[in-house]
């Protein structure tokens, strides 16, 4: 193939997978995709940790990036040269870890293959921020593209797309998720058999992406007729440090392989590095903050300040529970059911609650040692659309440095109360007969806990945990919006030939997991790329 390639795809994530997949085949000139991390093997034994749809992958096949949960003044002390050593403030923030997957497959290789849906509202929430083409009946014909729903053929779904989305039968789910199910119902939850109909409150069984507990992410089935396209080059182990710019248009890339710098020329650059790497890439090639550039000693090229900002992740809280002998077998599935209700906070459907089952403790950094128990149940209370915001940004101009992670999760005092009111609809259901019987303890919360309003809200701040859901960092929107990045084709506002195609994009993070948001988004992208 050619030295100067026509595209160049930074990332083989689930977004860089369905956008090379799609330019390739349409043959739109030659196509090269490259990834940081590792390729998975060909053909993936059953037994290989990636296949497992029943746990998450949180190391080996990661970034082990640290990220801090609230904010810092990192930032402003840098933009401000204010005084206070970096170094010495540096131990205390960056601390959670925050593994997002580093393997071609991305996030979608390592998650818990959950295949919710964004809800109407959440596209009517894009529009609103100037994106008029991401409306729910502009979206739902690509979540149809991406999808091939065994269990809802009809007009709602596709039936032919490289995504299997199935979901349990109501008789085959686990004792524990059918207690928790007719609680749902017993408390007025009503039944929601298809999750991804469009439709907010419910309680139905998780579409998922996995065929007989086997994640089928995206690599496997996106790339892997592609691969065989004469036109597409995937590389591994390659690291896009920045991109390089004649004037405001992209000509390429610099990559680091084994230490050493090269650069590779392409006609247009897609970023599909994720939430985390996109807009690290970005300050690196000199797009972002021209205050915090300058600082780092980057020339800026686009003083675009909101590339970082407006970083989201869903906060949830967990309650972790020890089952009663026999309940819990390991290696039968984690997640079965869902319920999207209203928190009792204003009445909103504002949490998605389900069960962690079979959870095996040893899987979890940390948890053997904290509980001691074997095998975990976990009740799970997600706030679904967080007003809390963090950022990611570069404090050192370094190629190897890593990012600094914000997470922001709680600083907005409504998500905590949200949060709150999640517990305790949550800790409603734990005490249900059909439940309780079934567990013997729980960890940390106990009735005295959960009666008292500062105990809870106290709780609620100290163990809130994001669910790796990372978005939002490099938003979609018309330029006239100064915290914009792109515009609602992906185009990276002042410059040429150059554009986001990933999580960062999203203008609000969906009521939902973020996974097949990002294949919809990257399929509706590809298909609307014109060079
Ligand atoms: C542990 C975990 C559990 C999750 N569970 C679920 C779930 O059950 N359901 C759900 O819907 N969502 C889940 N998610 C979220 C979902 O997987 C992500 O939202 C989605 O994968 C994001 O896609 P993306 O294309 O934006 O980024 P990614 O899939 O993260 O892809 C980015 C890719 O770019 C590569 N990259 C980054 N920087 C560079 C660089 N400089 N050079 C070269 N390559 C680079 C990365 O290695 C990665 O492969 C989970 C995520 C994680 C990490």
């Amino acid at each position: 193939m050619t030295d100067e390639w026509e595209y160049v795809i930074v990332g083989a994530g689930s977004a860089g997978a369905v956008t090379a997949a799609r330019l390739a085949a349409r043959g739109s000139g030659n196509v090269l995709l490259l990834e940081a991390g590792a390729d998975q093997p060909r053909p993936r034994d059953r037994s290989h940790p990636l296949a497992d749809a029943g746990r998450l992958v949180l190391s080996g096949y990661n970034w082990d990036y640290r990220a801090n949960l609230r904010t810092s003044s990192r930032l402003e002390d840098l933009v401000g040269a204010r005084a206070g050593g970096p170094a010495a403030a540096r131990a205390l923030w960056e601390r959670f870890p925050y593994q997002l997957g580093k393997v071609v497959g991305g996030g979608s290789a390592v998650n818990g293959a959950i295949a919710l849906r964004g809800l109407p509202r959440d596209f009517a929430a894009w529009a609103a921020y100037g994106n008029p083409d991401w409306s729910w009946e502009r979206v739902l014909p690509f979540y149809k593209d991406v999808e091939n729903d065994a269990d809802f053929p009809g007009h709602l779904h596709g039936d032919s797309g490289p995504l299997p989305v199935r979901r349990t039968p109501r008789e085959e789910v686990h004792e524990l998720d059918a207690a928790f199910w007719a609680e749902c119902n017993r408390q007025g939850v009503a039944d929601l058999p298809d999750l991804n109909a469009g439709e907010e409150a419910g309680v139905g069984p998780i579409p998922g992406n996995a065929v007989d507990g086997e994640r089928v992410d995206a690599a496997t089935a996106f790339l892997t007729g592609a691969r065989e396209l004469p036109n597409l080059r995937l590389r591994t182990g390659i690291r896009v440090v920045r991109v390089l710019f004649e004037q405001h248009r992209a000509v390429g890339v610099e990559v680091e392989t084994d230490g050493r710098l090269t650069a590779i020329r392409a006609r247009h650059v897609v970023l599909s590095a994720g939430a985390v790497g996109t807009p690290v890439i970005l300050q690196r090639s000199g797009v972002g903050d021209a205050a915090l550039l300058r600082v780092l000693g980057i020339t800026p090229v686009v003083d675009l300040p909101g590339v970082g900002r407006d970083l989201v992740d869903h906060p949830s809280v967990v309650i972790w529970s020890k089952p009663a002998d026999g309940v819990c077998t390991p290696g039968l599935p984690w997640r079965q059911v869902a319920a999207r209700m209203s928190s009792g906070f204003d009445g909103d459907v504002d949490i998605q609650v389900g069960l962690l089952n079979n959870v095996e403790s040893h899987t979890i950094p940390g948890f053997v040692d904290r509980l001691g128990w074997p095998l975990v149940v976990g009740a799970s209370v997600m706030l679904m659309r967080p007003r809390s915001r963090g950022r990611v940004f570069l404090d050192h101009a370094d190629p190897y440095a890593a990012p600094v992670i914000e997470l922001g999760l709680g600083t907005d005092p409504e998500d905590v109360e949200r949060l709150c009111h999640g517990v305790r609809r949550a800790w409603g259901l734990l005490r249900s007969p059909g439940l309780a019987s079934r567990l013997t303890a729980t960890q940390f919360w106990s009735d005295r806990m959960i009666a008292s309003d500062g105990v809870v809200r106290s709780g609620v701040r100290n163990i809130m945990n994001p669910g790796w859901h990372a978005a939002g960092s490099c938003r979609m929107g018309p330029v006239t919006d100064p915290w914009t990045v792109a515009d609602q084709d992906g185009r990276v506002h002042g410059t040429e030939n150059l554009r986001i195609a990933d999580a960062s994009l999203f203008p609000t993070i969906p009521s939902a997991p973020t996974n097949l948001t990002t294949l919809m988004l990257a399929e509706k992208l590809a298909r609307n790329t014109k060079e």
